[in-house]
């Protein structure tokens, strides 16, 4: 029999249980993943860096711990909470078990509560922050820890889960572009997506300068995902503004859309719970094309849903809508003859876990880059689905690439 745990939410709501992972006392922002499956990619994604994460998936651990599937070097969230944990482990590919592992990486958690009952209070009164406890039985004494504890709005995180050195990811086959991409709390997914399709990546710190950019010769910018409140960041929306005024082809993912929308002068707003799961509907306006797709975002980009907005570095537009809450799920930007000169989504294309819907979109960079910046797609902002193949055009290279056999969901 587990140690008894609190979770005591910011506005005094408290949930009793039992503990999960490691015991000792953690604060965070309390979000919910609706996501059946990939917990172990949730619990290393490092853009989860000071959340506390509720699984709405009743059952957790199932098919344990194993260490092909990470997608970092260590779990990044704050805490965890699980309605019915898994007895024991069973998958071919288990190495252990999840609880074990939490507590191997001193993982504060808590089980046996009413997730159901916690992510409707989430829903109807918005994130907030949140205590786990398995020290403090005063949930009164609890809940002053959790108001002086941070918030998430305003806070810049990036630069603490970035990689301090440059790495080089090398392309999978021939080798084709260079990109630079800097990591603002990089997925291991998202550099393999690209080498790939026979791209070099060059992972740069967050602190990298537009020098350190042009110092790898780049094809492309890439910014990933990542943790915090985009309207903290000035740095790399500096750097992506340089980029942009020097013609360097790019492309955003998540945190990457974001600062996308605020270097072209959008601003960015806090969702009142987020997007966290892997079944949300996306259409891609280029396309008319409905995607599933996988998410893990608390703000999002205050942009035009329709028409485009002149910026200083070309015309910029939404790309891509939620289909749940009509939230802008992706940007682009042209220049006056309709030039592609970059683009962004705020879902996760590299899809760990996740359908793998969007895995186009990495061909789409490719396509960027080759300088065949989609004078096709703009002419197709009106068709349907029907018509997508004759529209992108051959010979792009396959936009239904990607197996189904990686071992990410
Ligand atoms: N996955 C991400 O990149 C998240 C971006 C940002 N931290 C948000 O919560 O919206």
């Amino acid at each position: 029999m587990s140690a008894p745990a609190i979770l005591v939410l910011e506005d005094g709501r408290t949930f009793h249980g039992e503990s999960y992972g490691a015991e000792g006392e953690t604060f965070g922002e309390a979000v919910f993943n609706t996501g059946m499956t990939g917990y172990q990619e949730t619990l290393t994604d490092p853009s989860y860096h000071r959340q506390v994460v509720v699984m709405t998936a009743p059952h957790i651990g199932n098919t344990g711990v194993n260490d092909e599937d990470p997608e970092s070097k260590r779990i990044w969230v704050a805490g965890y909470v699980v309605r019915d944990p898994a007895r024991r482990a069973s998958n071919w590919r288990s190495q252990r078990s999840l609880d074990d592992e939490l507590r191997a990486q001193g993982v504060v958690g808590i089980s046996g509560i009413d997730t159901r009952a916690l992510t409707r209070h989430l829903r109807e009164r918005g994130a907030m922050r949140v205590g786990i406890s398995t020290t403090e039985t005063d949930p009164a004494a609890l809940l002053e820890r959790v108001q002086a504890s941070g918030e998430m709005a305003g806070s810049e995180l990036a630069s603490e889960v970035s990689t301090d050195t440059t790495y080089v990811v090398p392309a999978i086959g021939e080798k084709r572009y260079t990109v630079a991409a800097l990591d603002l709390g990089i997925k291991g997914m998202t550099p393999h997506r690209m080498a790939e399709r026979g791209i070099e990546v060059h992972v740069l710190p967050a602190t990298a300068s537009i020098e350190d950019v042009k110092a790898v010769a780049p094809d492309g910018l890439f910014y990933s995902n990542g943790p915090g409140d985009p309207a903290a960041t000035t740095h790399q929306i500096e750097v992506l503004q340089a980029a942009l005024a020097d013609e360097i082809p790019y492309f955003g993912i998540c945190f990457g859309n974001q600062l996308f929308g605020r270097a072209l002068g959008f601003g960015t707003y806090k969702l009142k719970y987020g997007h966290r799961g892997i079944n949300q509907p996306v259409m891609d306006r280029t396309t008319g094309k409905t995607e599933v797709t996988a998410h893990n975002h608390g703000f999002a980009v205050d942009a035009p849903l329709e028409g485009s907005t002149t910026t200083p570095y070309g015309e910029a537009s939404v790309s891509h809508v939620c289909l749940n809450d009509d939230v802008v799920e992706g940007l682009e930007l042209r220049d006056a003859s309709g030039r592609l000169k970059g683009f962004s989504v705020q879902y996760h294309p590299e899809a760990a876990a996740g359908p793998h819907d969007a895995a186009y979109l990495f061909d789409r960079f490719v396509q960027l880059m080759e300088g065949r910046g989609g004078f096709e797609a703009r002419s197709a902002r009106t068709s349907t689905t029907d018509t997508v193949v004759e529209v992108r055009g051959a010979p792009a290279p396959s936009l239904e690439t990607t197996s189904t056999d990686e071992g990410d969901d």
